[in-house]
């Protein structure tokens, strides 16, 4: 699919506008000129506030049943016009069609979601007499929005990540201003177009797009802004977390997630699992499977089967249906993957499988015998590669696993139900998943990390009750105070 290189505007507050200085938007798998958006300056951002504190008010007074049709008929705008949203994701970012396709179905039902959750924002009564002194009064609390969310979003999942901060934004009553990757923006423009579409009402979103640098600062420091909600990498989370101030934060952040493989696992099934978690978006995953633990009882049978599923992934062309494995978002990204893996080697690892560079791709790439202090084993490599460690047993594979400073997910593959509680219980992450690689998520669920993946939860409904503040009302019945 070819885009012609007319331009894209950025939405303030219901508003398309252009601006002379621009970004220039590549496909990362050969560097051509895909689109432009405008490179929006700091007034843009004191203009884009200023909007939302006016949107606000006009969001907070949607009805319900207002905020459902909308979702909705976005869902549906996007359902309508499938193919097109799946590929400009591949075409700005690193899936392969096949995965971009994926990722707009989940968006979809993403914002369904939203609309479903809108009904389910309630409070409580609460009974005051059941304290001492409190008889003849009573009281409830109810749920309201925060206000103004400033949403920042990562390049790799560019148009479901947009909708989980869009759709209980709206969903809860907020006005949104929305600044994604400025490597992938064009989907979050067109999830725009999806609510302009569905009637969202001028002001109460705003798609600002432009280099963090000009307009990073003045959307978190504004204390005009009551919340910020951003995914993306440790480093930008802690800077963001310093200059927020007092406002609420909802951070996703990085990973380095460990699998566990032990001796009774249906080895297979273990393979496939971890084969597609460690190179699903070629490894561009906040999920992906970077490290693996194998009973050594089983290590070498196990070792043969992932490096079979492994040789058996197709790099190519992200827009062929044959593809598996796309590109980094560029090259500069692709030169760290090799940096890493090339320190690895040094400090004595091998190279199973893959470690080749051709610009942009990177090939799957399996290592074996890394050491603690190579840089590649603790810290989030965001690329294809993925290590393998034989461990004596359960209890070794567990302390390993947490011996590093993230906590997202984490796989276990056993028959024995014992040991997927133990796991369960000790591993120090967001989410453990038994007969699973990390890389599982349903839309649906609490999402987040500790450690350095994070704080908080997405998930609709999680995002939800955070994006909104209780408020207690009481009534003093009688005089019997
Ligand atoms: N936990 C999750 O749900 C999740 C999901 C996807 C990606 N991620 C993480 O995101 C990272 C990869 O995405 P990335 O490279 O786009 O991350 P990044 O941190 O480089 O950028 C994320 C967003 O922050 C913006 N940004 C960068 N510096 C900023 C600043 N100083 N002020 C304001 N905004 C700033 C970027 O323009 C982008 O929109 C990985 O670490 C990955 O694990 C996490
Ligand atoms: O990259 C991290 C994503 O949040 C994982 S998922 O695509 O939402 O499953």
């Amino acid at each position: 699919m070819t885009m012609k290189i007319a331009g894209k505007k950025m939405l303030l507050g219901g508003q398309w506008e252009d601006r002379e200085n621009k970004i220039k938007v590549y496909n990362p798998e050969n560097n051509d000129w895909i689109d432009s958006v405008p490179a929006a300056t700091k007034e843009d951002a004191i203009k884009a506030i200023k909007i939302a504190n006016q949107g606000r008010k006009i969001a907070e007074q949607l009805t319900v049943y207002e905020r459902m049709n909308i979702l909705n008929q976005a869902s549906d705008y996007i359902e309508k016009h499938h193919e097109e949203y799946s590929s400009l994701i591949a075409l700005e970012g690193v899936k392969t069609i096949k995965e971009a396709r994926k990722e707009t179905t989940r968006a979809i039902e993403t914002l369904r979601l939203s609309a479903e959750e809108a009904r389910r924002l309630t409070g409580e009564t609460i009974p005051f007499d059941q304290m001492p002194g409190n008889n003849g009064r009573f009281g409830y609390y109810y749920r309201f929005p925060i206000g103004v969310i400033v949403a920042i979003t990562p390049y790799n999942d560019p148009l479901n990540l947009v909708a989980h901060k869009l759709g209980p934004a709206i969903a809860s009553g907020n006005a949104i201003i929305l600044k994604p990757a400025t490597e992938t923006p064009l989907s979050a423009l067109k999830m725009a177009e999806a609510f302009v579409h569905a009637g969202l009402p001028e002001k109460v979103l705003t798609v600002i797009t432009g280099r963090s640098r000009d307009i990073g600062d003045v959307l978190i420091e504004s204390k005009e802004v009551h919340m910020i909600s951003f995914t993306g990498g440790l480093a930008t989370g802690e800077e963001i977390s310093k200059k927020a101030g007092i406002k609420k934060l909802s951070m996703e952040l990085g990973s380095n997630s460990p699998a566990i493989v032990r001796k009774d696992a249906d080895l297979p099934h273990a393979a496939r699992a971890i084969c597609s978690g460690a190179f699903s978006a070629a490894g561009q995953n906040c999920l992906s499977v970077q490290r693996i633990y194998v009973e050594e009882d089983v290590y070498s049978v196990f070792k043969e089967k992932l490096l079979k599923e492994t040789a058996q992934l197709r790099l190519g062309s992200k827009l062929s249906e044959e593809t598996d494995i796309g590109p980094l978002i560029n090259e500069q990204e692709a030169e760290k993957v090799e940096a890493w893996v090339n320190e690895a080697v040094e400090k004595g690892a091998n190279v199973l499988i893959g470690g080749m560079r051709d610009k942009t791709t990177y090939t799957p790439t399996i290592l074996e015998d890394v050491p603690k202090e190579a840089t590649i084993h603790d810290e989030e490599v965001f690329g294809p590669v993925a290590m393998l460690f034989p461990v004596k047993n359960l209890e070794e594979a567990i302390q390993r696993a947490n011996d590093v400073n993230y906590g997202l997910h984490a796989g276990i593959f056993t028959r024995d139900m014992e040991s997927a509680f133990q796991a369960a219980h000790s591993l120090q992450v967001g989410g453990v998943m038994v007969n699973d690689s990390s890389d599982v998520r349903i839309d649906a669920m609490p999402f987040g990390g500790v450690k350095g993946s994070g704080l908080g939860r997405e998930g609709v409904k999680y995002a939800m009750r955070d994006m909104s503040e209780e408020k207690v009302v009481s009534f003093q019945l009688s005089n019997e105070s």
